[in-house]
């Protein structure tokens, strides 16, 4: 299967809505899986990796439907869930992986965890070896590494943790874990990375204290379902985002989206490069801000990007290397190592697809360098079946001389199931 998109030959205007937060509508689920009573979760993300995370919790006898994107959750309190029958197929899915593996680790049972060719390359030392620290027996492929990997939890002891990688996945996966120990958790977090997880626990009647760098939790607390309405995820709205600024004469907003400043880096990277954007936050959800980003085109100027801001953009660093291909100068991204441990190689990738319509590009160990500005001519390249690879790449047809033809586009539907929808929406109008 491919896709191919052509040029689009006039600026975007008007507004746009993306759909739910990714990681919001994970942590939704687990959560009020773990709850007493009903959580009804609105705006739910019905993206596939969402939808592993349902079935890992209905696999384990929680009562989980969903009418569209409305989704009720019976929950089963955080001694209630089951063991599961039969290996947990989690797909493509890292969040869902580390994430319930920090479950895993204080249930009474044991449960073995599987997914496709991508998420057996991902590594899963880095929550299998604290975990395994408070208790959990952790074995699989090269000794609980990688998928396929088997969990037997326990009662589990209380650990102070320094996060080796800035990773918001190992720091929820304690932090879930510290739930079911005796006594107090603290996850040390020496650089900021998302924190959706501290945010939507008070939510359902949880507590989480956050002093600096320490994150604590305290074992044992009851949680109580809840109605949650999850913000538009900024991720999504990114590639519009960057259609616009890149676009000129464009001039789009996109309403209800996540302004969580854990998430804001592709706002403050886009402003740094020269793109008008403004942001106003309209209402809180929990304690997650949403509001409207309005994005103009406009020339933009290359910079260097490292440091704290990596974690706080690290999915739309691929569109942030789009963006430098049109920016006058260099480009220099470091820092950024992670990006080789996610779906797919996302530096390698990246540098290969935007190579392939005719990107000045090189690729670095931890990062890529982008002299710009050129004229993208188009072509045909993978997605790498990795579903923000092949949205860079369609949205890279918004500014290229030809078309743009994507191999494996099905990925999209992993976290952006109405894409396409939404990219022909804007080319029309
Ligand atoms: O916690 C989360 O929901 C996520 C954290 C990030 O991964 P890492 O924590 O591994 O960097 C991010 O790349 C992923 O898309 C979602
Ligand atoms: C890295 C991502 O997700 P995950 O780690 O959940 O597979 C992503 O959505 O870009």
């Amino acid at each position: 299967m491919e896709r191919t998109l052509t040029p689009i030959n006039h600026p975007l205007t008007g507004t746009l809505e993306v759909p739910g937060d990714k990681s919001i509508s994970h942590r939704a689920v687990i959560l009020g899986s773990l709850s007493r009573g009903t959580t009804v979760v609105e705006n739910f993300l019905d993206g596939e990796d969402c939808l592993s995370t349902v079935n890992a919790f209905k696999c384990m006898g929680v009562n989980i439907r969903r009418e569209g994107t409305t989704l009720s959750i019976e929950g089963r309190g955080l001694d209630g869930l089951k063991e599961p029958p039969a290996p947990l197929n989690l797909g493509n899915s890292g969040t869902t992986s580390r994430l319930l593996l920090g479950v895993l680790a204080g249930q009474p049972f044991h449960a073995c965890l599987t997914g496709d060719e991508s998420l057996s390359r991902r590594p899963m030392d880095r929550v299998a070896d604290p975990l395994r620290e408070m208790g959990a027996a952790i074995d699989g492929r090269e000794k609980g590494k990688y998928f396929p990997i088997s969990i037997r939890g326990t009662n589990l002891n209380p650990i102070t943790y320094t996060l080796p990688v800035h990773s918001a996945q190992v720091k929820s996966a304690i932090l879930l874990a510290g739930l079911f120990a005796e006594g107090r958790t603290t996850v040390i977090e020496p650089v900021p990375t998302r924190d959706h997880t501290e945010r939507i626990l008070p939510a359902f009647g949880g507590e989480i204290k956050r002093n600096g760098q320490y994150i604590s939790i305290e074992g044992g607390q009851e949680l109580k379902g809840t109605r949650f309405t999850v913000p538009g995820d900024l991720s999504s709205a990114a590639f519009f985002i960057t259609a616009s600024a890149l676009v000129q004469g464009s001039d789009l907003t996109i309403k209800h989206v996540g302004l969580n400043p854990t998430r804001t880096g592709i706002i403050d990277l886009l402003k740094q490069m020269g793109a008008p954007v403004e942001t106003k936050v309209t209402e809180k959800i929990g304690e997650e801000p949403v509001g409207d980003i309005r994005i103009q085109g406009s020339p933009l100027k290359g910079m260097k990007i490292e440091g704290e801001v990596i974690p706080r953009v690290i999915d739309e660093i691929p569109l942030i290397a789009l963006a430098a291909t049109q920016a006058n100068g260099v480009t220099e991204i470091r820092d950024a190592k992670e990006l080789r441990y996610k779906e797919t190689d996302r530096i390698q990738a990246v540098v290969d697809v935007l190579t392939k319509i005719g990107a000045d590009i090189q690729e670095l160990k931890d990062g890529m360098v982008i002299n710009g500005p050129v004229t993208l001519k188009g072509g045909t390249v993978s997605s790498y079946h990795d579903h923000r690879i092949g949205m860079m790449a369609a949205i890279a047809s918004f500014i290229s001389e030809g078309p743009v033809t994507i191999e494996h586009p099905s990925c999209i539907n992993i976290s952006y199931p109405q894409f396409f929808h939404h990219l022909n929406q804007l080319k029309q109008e």
